[in-house]
């Protein structure tokens, strides 16, 4: 598996010291507001984990399943809730966290959604932003790294449902991918 990977971006280290870095500026911003964060899966299962320990005030957490890559590196251009909250939001402070923002198709669709469920407040903490490659307006408030406009795998990133479980992100070399 390691051996799929062109180059390593960012090691676990890495992770561990921006989550902390981004958990301690969450406890200050969100002390008193009770946000409710959730976590978009699966990709954002492992950044979730580490931001929310490094978060030191109350807070909520859920999960929403969202899917629009299916099993390619193309955005298929929907987004298709699997899995919605277990609560309403109405009135809430959302804090969504995603592992990475791209096209922004699916941010800009869960920030509208929220909107449209009168949140009190909505912002997002993405670990990867891919600012080359937007086509929709999304404003990250929270953002570990900015990643090149490569197909990024590793640390809750799939291709075909893979690599998650990869300890780090790094660059899936494209022969992986070309001929499919
Ligand atoms: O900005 P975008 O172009 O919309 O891409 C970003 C989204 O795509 C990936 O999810 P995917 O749909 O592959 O589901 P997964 O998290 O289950 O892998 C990723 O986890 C983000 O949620
Ligand atoms: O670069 C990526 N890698 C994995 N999944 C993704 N979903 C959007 N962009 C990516
Ligand atoms: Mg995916």
């Amino acid at each position: 598996m390691n051996s799929d990977i062109k180059e390593v971006l960012y090691t676990r280290e890495d992770i561990k010291n921006i989550a902390e870095k981004i958990g301690s500026q969450l406890t200050k911003d969100y002390a008193g507001k009770n946000p409710l964060v959730i976590c978009v899966l699966k990709g954002a299962f492992l950044f979730m984990a580490d931001v929310v320990r490094e978060i030191k005030t109350y807070a909520e957490i859920d999960f929403m399943d969202v899917s629009s890559y299916g099993d390619g590196t193309e955005s298929t251009g929907e987004i298709k809730i699997i899995k919605d909250l277990d609560v309403p939001v109405e009135g809430r402070n959302i804090l969504i966290v995603e592992d990475i923002i791209d096209t922004g198709r699916t941010l800009n669709c869960l920030v509208a959604l929220f909107e449209h469920r009168k949140v009190a407040s909505v912002k997002i903490c993405t670990l990867l932003d891919k600012p080359d490659r937007r086509e929709k307006t999304v404003k990250p408030d929270y953002v570990g790294f900015k990643v090149p406009n490569e197909f990024v795998v590793g640390y809750g990133l799939d291709y075909q449902g893979f690599y998650r479980n990869l300890p780090y992100v790094g660059i899936l070399k494209p022969e992986i991918y070309k001929n499919n």
